[in-house]
């Protein structure tokens, strides 16, 4: 399919919590090649990580300016007050972007998303051009997108629509079902026999056929990635979701996110010794923020993904923001007991 000359093309990137679609997009725009390339964030959880992590992180074309966080919250229902609104600013500005990336929340189902670009208002501009899904390779081979895999299997050959009681499995299965191209990531976590049976397995579930592609940090080539000229906008009934039985409306109380101001410390050792455990004790989904140490201009960014942490310095503080982790976990998760447990 060619694509209209006259539209930018779009990428959506979605992809569960924490399965690296902010590290993929760093490594894209490490690669962009000089394109004037756009971001727009929407991320889960009151204060914004992703965007931040991105924003002036030394790559060129990460300057703020061509960073756009869309206000927390669920886009498929803000698509006509902050979506529409954001891409009809980025194309009307004089020099606009030649690709824009969209980062979704790794809770969202991006089919609404794929859907707004028939409005009227911008499809005559702007195409999606792919959907990126990444998947968190080790998460899934540890099944948590499954209640039990084998149930979930027998019911999907039964009734492919048939909802799951697991709200992670349904909304892995959204990103799936819209995918272009599945970014199988975290493939250093991953022995080669896992890896072949993960592709298998995640090849049989998609309903279209769709390159799985193992990735390190997301590093792949951007040709890989853009200009797959999918106009997804086009094709929506090839994208099956659980969004489509709601008829538009949908639940988003399965998730719950909160955010844990942090004291100044002297040293991040035992808090970082601590989340782990936390995040295993209440089977939190994500932990990321930034920890202020004194006497240290820069900020330490932390991210957790189930119950694996990573941190490093990434850069100076520019405000005089506290430190603060946000927290994000189904719904119902002790939210005061973590909160103590993470501050010991
Ligand atoms: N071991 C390993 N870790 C990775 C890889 N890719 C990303 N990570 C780490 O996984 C964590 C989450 O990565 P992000 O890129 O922030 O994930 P995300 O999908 O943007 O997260 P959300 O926006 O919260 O959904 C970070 O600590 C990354 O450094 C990988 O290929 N291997």
């Amino acid at each position: 399919m060619s694509q209209s000359l006259d539209k930018v093309p779009a990428t959506v990137v979605t992809g569960f919590l924490g399965a690296g679609k902010t590290t993929l997009l760093r490594h894209l725009m490490q690669h962009a090649g000089g394109r004037r390339i756009a971001i727009i964030v929407n991320e889960f959880g009151a204060l914004g990580v992703d965007g931040e992590t991105l924003k002036d992180c030394g790559i060129p074309g990460c300057e703020a300016e061509n960073i756009v966080e869309l206000a927390n919250g669920c886009l498929c229902c803000t698509v006509a007050d902050d979506f529409i609104p954001t891409l009809q600013t980025l194309l009307d500005r004089p020099n606009p972007p030649e690709h824009i990336l969209i980062e979704t929340s790794g809770l969202a189902l991006p089919k609404p998303l794929i859907k707004a670009f028939n409005w009227p208002a911008i499809r005559s501009r702007v195409t999606v051009d792919g959907v990126v899904t990444v998947v968190d390779g080790p998460a899934v081979a540890e099944g948590r997108f499954a209640d039990d895999p084998e149930a979930v299997a027998a019911q999907r050959a039964a009734d492919p629509s048939l909802d799951h009681d697991n709200p992670l499995a349904e909304v892995y299965e959204d990103q799936l079902n819209a995918a272009d191209i599945v970014v199988l990531n975290k493939a250093d976590l991953l022995d080669t026999a896992a890896l072949e049976r993960l592709r298998s397995e995640i090849g049989a579930r998609l309903p279209r056929a769709v390159k799985v592609v193992p990735a390190r940090e997301g590093a792949l080539e951007p040709a890989m990635l853009l200009g797959l000229e999918a106009a997804a906008e086009d094709d929506l009934a090839a994208r099956p979701s659980h969004h489509d039985a709601e008829d538009g409306a949908h639940e988003h109380d399965d998730f719950d996110s909160f955010v844990v101001v942090l004291p100044e410390y002297d040293s991040a050792d035992a808090l970082l010794a601590r989340l782990p455990e936390v995040a295993a004790a209440h089977d939190v989904l994500r932990i990321k923020g930034f920890v202020r140490l004194k006497g240290k201009p820069m900020r330490l960014a932390v991210q957790g993904v189930g119950r694996r942490f990573r941190s490093h310095f990434d850069r100076a503080w520019t405000d005089d923001r506290e430190g603060h982790l946000v927290v994000i976990g189904q719904a119902g998760m002790d939210q005061a007991a973590i909160a103590r447990a993470i501050l010991g």
